[in-house]
């Protein structure tokens, strides 16, 4: 299809404002027909005809020194280097509405009308403290559990960078989930956190119980286990429950019965009605509710485990539970199908309002790799759970698989984290080891969105220190990867067939590539629902994303993906009043400063000009 024809159907047109834009020929001056291109053709939409020829970047702290060529006197004083947009003709005039100059105000006025703009603190003490663009891009969720319930533990958690706290349902009882909810929101509405609630479904793994209240117990070598489906009130010594009722039925002479994915094995030896005996012949910590697979000549037995729903009536409680107390994230453990996401996503529709909870599907099965792109394209996000997907693939697999699924995630523009063991030594070590900061330089190399901390946050000694290592190695890894361009040449395929979403794309991807050869401070992004800071995020720019939304739901979620710092503000439909009032408080609170040069995009389209890309620098 031609650009001309994409033209007349949308009654779109691609302009400039300033036809003086640095690169583009004087031929475009005015219009430039060509310059966003909203057709297919994946790899090339993201290489813009926009060349930008003198786009110079300053060896410190790269801040741009890229001058206007001409520059554009406005309202307000704020200075436009360049628009460019695409324009929706609703009465059929040929000028754009967005030349026409809403009611001026000044800026310290407006920010005077409008008290409030939330951004996390700590993000705003970062920013403060070390300018835009060393913002950490890479997302930390934290495994909430006895280490780190209490308001102290959880404020230094928060303190640390924590942007989500993981709530795993398979622990802990319902008046313990709510009070550490309790205490995640009065923290964020006292101290100005952001912090989201992920609630991790149980799902119907086969576990073992807890051990009489102990952190952990020891199985030695060779020592003889009872794993019993009796319900037991109190444990005898080397005694396990099983949660699983056909567990005793199941099992034969010989199986392997592996802990935690193999971190502490067993051998079936005697059958005796509930009771099994078995043999440890590889000794280390059993923790509580542990994860159990059994394994027969060399094969995993999956039959009875495939047999079991994917939400179980229990975890039906929680979902109801998690719905009413509005955690942002739901993960749904052990996904096998599509139908299991959608299913779920319309339940949560019917009683929450739309789209305020994201679904994300962790990928811990054989099954879920069967069908990974259909589960991701219809689930919000997904969870690489490498702890359980490790025992059901060969380990050396892994890595691999994990490469796979942070691609599957990215093409299909849907958050990724990596999650389990990435600093499983600091559960009792306050130091990583060097094999597990490679694993967490990886995983941020790759691009994911988001890492996990499980026990190392929930049970371990050094839940901070953890944290810390993620955040530092984090840094350092994307530091790393902008000063060697290591993603320069990553292709993204187009997303969507339908128009609108294609010029939302294509917007997105010139925008990014801007933002790069200009090197700006920062893009903007004005959003409602999140879907143009998302596609922001996946072309993973080098400069920060502020997504500015008016929704706190929305603004939860965001918290999750890489590179956005997410700010509730009122939106009016009018981008140049949203971009002035931006300006005027971000300045009030020392985020920005006179000079610093940022790209803007915007999905609101009460006036008619629908999505543009504008270059300002602040006044
Ligand atoms: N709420 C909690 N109460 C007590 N202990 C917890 C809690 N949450 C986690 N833990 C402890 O931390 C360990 C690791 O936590 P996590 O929830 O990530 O386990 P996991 O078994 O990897 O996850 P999953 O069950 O989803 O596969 C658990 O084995 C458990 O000992
Ligand atoms: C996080 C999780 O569920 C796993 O790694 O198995
Ligand atoms: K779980
Ligand atoms: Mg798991």
């Amino acid at each position: 299809m031609a650009v001309s024809q994409v033209a007349s159907q949308t009654s779109s047109r691609v302009f400039c404002l300033n036809g003086d834009f640095a690169g583009v020929s004087s031929s475009a001056k005015g219009r430039i027909i060509s310059s966003v291109s909203c057709r297919g053709g994946a790899p090339s939409s993201l290489s813009s005809p926009l060349t930008v020829s003198n786009s110079r970047r300053s060896k410190g702290g790269r801040k741009s020194d890229l001058r206007p060529r001409v520059q554009v006197p406005r309202r307000a004083g704020v200075t436009i280097e360049a628009v460019i947009g695409v324009e929706k003709k609703v009465d059929g005039g040929a000028g754009s509405k967005g030349d026409e100059a809403p009611p001026v105000k000044q800026p310290g006025v407006e920010a005077a009308q409008v008290p409030s703009m939330d951004v996390d603190s700590v993000t705003e003490a970062e920013l403060k403290e070390n300018g835009f663009r060393s913002t950490r891009r890479t997302k930390l969720v934290c495994t909430i559990g006895p280490a780190s319930c209490a308001p102290e533990q959880l404020e230094a958690l928060a303190m640390g960078g924590m942007n989500v706290a993981r709530l795993n349902m398979c622990h802990g009882t319902r008046e313990w989930h709510t009070q550490v909810i309790r205490n995640v929101r009065s923290l964020n509405s006292e101290k100005g956190y952001s912090v989201a609630i992920m609630m991790d479904t149980e799902g119907s793994e086969i576990h073992m119980g807890d051990f009489n209240g102990a952190p952990s117990v020891k199985a030695e070598d060779g020592e003889e286990w009872i794993f019993t489906v009796r319900k037991l009130d109190s444990l005898p010594e080397r005694t396990t429950v099983v949660n699983y009722d056909g567990f005793a039925e199941d099992v034969k002479i010989g199986d392997e019965l592996l802990v935690d994915g193999g971190m502490v094995r067993f051998e079936v030896i005697e059958k005796i009605g509930p009771d099994v005996k078995c043999k440890c012949t590889d000794p280390g910590l059993l923790l509580p509710r542990a994860n159990l697979t059994f394994w027969r000549e060399g094969r995993l037995v999956r039959e009875r485990n495939a047999m079991l729903p994917t939400i179980s009536s229990k975890d039906w409680i929680d979902i109801d539970f998690g719905i009413a107390e509005g955690v942002d994230f739901i993960a749904i453990s052990f996904v096998k199908t599509s139908e299991v996401i959608k299913h779920l996503k319309s339940y949560i529709n019917a009683r929450a309002p739309n789209g305020s909870i994201g679904v994300f599907a962790k990928i811990e099965s054989s099954d879920s790799l069967k069908n990974l792109e259909d589960i991701i394209r219809v689930s919000d996000g997904a969870m690489v759970a490498r702890g359980d997907l490790g025992a059901q693939i060969p380990l050396e697999q892994v890595p691999s698989v994990q490469q796979g699924i942070v691609n599957v995630c990215r093409e299909l523009n849907k958050p990724v984290i990596v999650a389990s063991q990435l600093l499983e030594s600091m559960i009792e070590y306050p130091t990583p080891t060097r094999a597990e900061v490679a694993d967490v330089s990886e995983a941020v190399r790759q691009r994911a969105d988001a890492l996990m901390l499980s026990g190392e946050s929930a049970m371990g000694l050094f839940p901070e220190k953890a944290l810390s290592v993620l955040r530092t190695v984090s840094l350092r890894m994307e530091e790393w990867c902008r000063e060697n361009k290591a993603h320069a040449s990553d292709r993204l395929p187009e997303l969507s067939s339908a128009l609108h979403d294609r010029i939302s794309e294509n917007i997105c991807n010139s925008a990014s590539q801007m933002a790069n050869r200009l090197g700006v401070d920062a893009i903007f992004v004005y959003t409602r629902r999140g879907y143009m800071a998302s596609l922001l995020s996946r072309s993973r720019p080098d400069c920060p994303i502020f997504a500015f939304t008016d929704t706190q739901a929305v603004r939860q979620r965001l918290n999750l993906q890489w590179g956005l710092i997410p700010f509730r503000l009122d939106l009016s439909g009018d981008m140049e009043s949203n971009l002035r009032r931006t300006f005027a408080l971000l300045k009030a609170r020392g985020m920005m400063k006179k000079g610093d040069l940022i790209v803007a995009v915007s999905d609101i389209s009460t006036s008619d000009v629908m999505q543009s890309i504008q270059v300002r620098r602040i006044p």
